[in-house]
């Protein structure tokens, strides 16, 4: 039984009003009664709306079913399936051009293009590493991946490798700074003297500044508004070994970082919450820290700090060690039991994100010195899956009353709308105007986006498998789409086009040859999954200017069409054979087991999880809903009837016990397949078609809820 306690009328879990009263508020000049009065009138103003914008949800997908069940064994009428859109208020009017006004962003968001990392914030240890992400050492990225194409061997410095990342860095600097004479791979001598770097680079413009001397100089050099940081050190092991004594190259890697409350988090009750919002606290006072132990050693992990630097006129200049961090909040879907409304309905989850996530980050904005964030006085907020631009308005709304009950000015908080459900990517340009005067980010969330194309159209037929949705037409008409709207709408120097996911974690080599194609099709940032392919990544942007590519966009006209994005990934028959429905079935179950697992039994909420062919994958929330409707959708079509699913998922719980076996905290799902993870896992396929947009997360929150409540530790 929840511990509660009355706050104007809500019923708020104690734990939550204690880290609120005691932690949260001290410093920011909100007196509780305040706070909780204004939360209770906004519970009271906006939950009902909430609930009918979700009600709205329902019914638009019952008429698509409807429509699609009618139109079923018929050929495909893709002008009449658009007017029917049109007549139900799934497509809406686009509406006359317009540009947005955001105004009071960082740099990191209006100005430079760079790597964009994405962290659960339950995890203190990886948080802290996230916003200490804004530097990497391009030479331990390199050397401790399989960048240069094969992956270290045994523990000891292996010099051949070390001189092959060494003269990948080299390549590198002469392919994006090069000097005005000869390779960097022959510079024996780095020195600054009278503000010119020697030697020359080709554009002295690119020198950005020094600190230190002699041997112990560091170089600035800036490429495309991102800093690369030389290292002289000679008496280091690399610098030893190196004729210039340069002992790394580091780079400014991940410019921004999102700390993620929603689909890379387990947070099912006011406990959970709590550890969000204090980490979240933590980082916007900047006193977070944690103690990390690697073999014999332990650490106090901490933010770090600024650090200066001399301009080549002379001028002393700050460098930020952090990455401009964004918060992203829940959707508009779930409620959550830490706080009850007066009629004891959970209140909408996104609200209380939305009041707490932006009154922690006011200790930042209170900030004038040490470790900041948002100079500019902004709070950055990411809302994923909205659905058209009436739930974009109503994110503005939310955020309007909060800044109002916070006493904020009013668009203190900028809004990062996520592109990844279809009636947004359909209707982006009225999802852009509806937050004109905050919005700092469009993204294509490019895997719930999946998700929703599969659930939207789940009664049509059955979809292609999932490895080739990536080829599909919607998906190529989306991405177009989303930079040409963007930019059309005045984006460019004013807010990031975002682009998706690298979800290979451990495939370096693949990332450097692909990821390119991020500011190549003109995003100004792209998600990462850890700190070291954020530098990776950084080096696309040194060789691509986003600015030239968006201006080269936009002069020549816009591409994806609506009737593409429109396009129903449909298969052209169901003649696969039984070993490629196999590898189908067998490789979505081994994903959703392997993810839900952890998420159900240990409250992890983004995994690693190898995908048949042994690929390990970073599963979330979104490519479990992407693999959760696979099944859905080719179990309502006959692709496969129950029986042969759930001797699947068994045979695959089997595999994934194995994969785990070294985990002494794992609960093996075999031979009983009756707890709550194998029992999750089974019900997100068998109930797939019926939740609402294929979200997963209503039936991981009753799970692990339910695991919390057998293992004691429910609050
Ligand atoms: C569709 C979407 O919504 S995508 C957005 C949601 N996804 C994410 O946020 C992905 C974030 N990434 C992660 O959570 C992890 O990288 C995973 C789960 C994919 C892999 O985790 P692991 O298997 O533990 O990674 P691995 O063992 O390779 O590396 C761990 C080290 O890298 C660091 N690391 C890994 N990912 C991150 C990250 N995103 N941010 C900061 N540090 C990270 C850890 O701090 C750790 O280093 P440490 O020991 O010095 O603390
Ligand atoms: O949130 C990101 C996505 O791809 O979904
Ligand atoms: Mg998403």
């Amino acid at each position: 039984m929840t511990d509660r306690t009355d706050k104007a009328g809500l019923q708020v879990s104690r734990v939550l009003a204690d880290f609120i009263d005691d932690q949260a508020l001290p410093g920011t000049g909100i007196a509780p009664d305040a706070f909780w009065a204004g939360f209770a009138d906004m519970v009271n103003m906006l939950g009902p709306r909430n609930r009918d914008l979700l009600a709205y949800r329902e019914e638009l997908q019952r008429q698509i079913d409807d429509w699609h069940t009618l139109h079923r064994g018929k050929p495909f009428e893709a002008a009449a399936y658009r007017a029917f859109l049109n007549e139900i208020g799934y497509l809406v009017p686009e509406g006359d051009d317009f540009t947005i006004h955001t105004t009071g962003t960082d740099p990191e968001i209006a100005q430079i293009a760079g790597s964009q990392l994405v962290v659960p914030i339950m995890n203190a240890r990886f948080a802290l590493n996230a916003a200490n992400a804004r530097w990497g050492s391009l030479y331990d990225a390199l050397y401790g991946t399989d960048a240069l194409g094969d992956v270290p061997q045994g523990n000891g410095y292996d010099a051949a490798r070390g001189a092959r990342a060494i003269a990948w860095g080299r390549a590198h600097l002469d392919a994006v700074a090069p000097l005005a004479h000869g390779s960097w791979a022959d510079v024996d001598r780095l020195e600054v003297v009278d503000g010119m770097l020697s030697p020359a680079l080709r554009d002295q413009g690119q020198f950005a500044g020094h600190a230190g001397s002699g041997a112990t100089l560091t170089v600035l050099l800036r490429v495309n508004g991102l800093l690369i940081e030389l290292e002289v050190d000679p008496t280091s092991k690399i610098g030893a070994q190196d004729r210039a004594g340069i002992s790394d190259i580091r780079l400014e890697s991940a410019l921004s970082t999102i700390m993620d409350c929603e689909d890379s988090v387990a947070a099912v009750d006011a406990e959970d919450k709590v550890l969000a919002y204090g980490n979240w606290l933590g980082l916007m006072r900047g006193d977070l820290t944690e103690q990390v132990t690697k073999g014999d050693q332990t650490i106090t992990r901490a933010l770090h700090g600024d650090r200066g630097f001399t301009r080549p006129d002379g001028q002393e200049m700050t460098v930020k060690g952090r990455s401009l961090m964004l918060i992203r909040n829940v959707g508009h879907l779930m409620t959550t039991p830490a706080v009850l409304d007066a009629e004891g309905r959970e209140v909408g989850e996104g609200l209380l994100d939305a009041m707490c996530t932006v009154l922690i980050a006011m200790h930042d904005l209170q900030k004038t010195d040490g470790i900041r964030n948002s100079v500019a006085g902004s709070v950055y907020v990411v809302k994923p899956k909205m659905h058209g631009p009436d739930e974009v308005a109503f994110a503005v709304e939310i955020f309007d009353a909060v800044e109002r009950v916070l006493g904020l000015p009013a668009n203190t908080v900028k809004l990062g709308i996520m592109d990844e459900e279809r009636r947004t990517s359909a209707n982006l340009k009225a999802c852009i105007r509806a937050a004109a005067d905050r919005v700092a980010f469009i993204n294509t969330g490019f895997l719930d986006r999946t998700g929703d194309e599969i659930h939207t159209s789940m009664a049509a037929g059955p979809m292609v498998p999932k490895g080739e949705m990536k080829n599909a037409a919607w998906i190529k008409s989306y991405e177009d789409r989303n930079v040409d709207i963007g930019l059309a709408c005045g984006l460019q120097g004013r807010a990031q086009i975002g682009k998706g996911m690298w979800a290979m974690p451990d495939l370096m080599e693949r990332m450097l040859a692909e990821k390119s194609n991020h500011p190549q099709a003109g995003a100004t940032c792209a998600w990462v999954p850890s700190p070291t392919a954020a530098t990776l990544h950084a080096t696309h942007y040194h060789r691509i200017s986003v600015t030239q590519r968006q201006d080269a966009i936009r002069a020549g006209g816009p591409r994806g069409t609506l009737d593409d994005l429109l396009t129903i990934p449909l298969a052209q028959g169901t003649n696969w054979s039984d070993d490629q429905i196999t590898a189908e079935l067998e490789n979505n179950a081994q994903g959703i087991l392997g993810y839900v697992v952890r998420w159900v039994d240990q409250g992890i909420g983004c995994s690693k999880v190898p995908d048949i062919h042994d690929v390990q994958l970073m599963e979330d929330r979104a490519t479990c809903r992407i693999s959760s409707q696979a099944l859905a959708n080719w179990l309502l079509h006959g692709v496969m009837d129950e029986a042969r699913m759930m001797q699947v998922m068994q045979k695959m719980a089997a595999v994934v016990d194995a994969q785990n076996a070294g985990d002494p905290a794992y609960r093996p799902m075999a031979p009983g397949f009756d707890g709550p993870a194998f029992r999750a896992a089974c019900d997100l396929v068998l109930q797939g078609r019926t939740q609402p947009s294929g979200y997963t997360e209503p039936l991981l929150h009753d799970w692990r809820a339910t695991a919390k409540t057998m293992t004691g530790t429910a609050q």
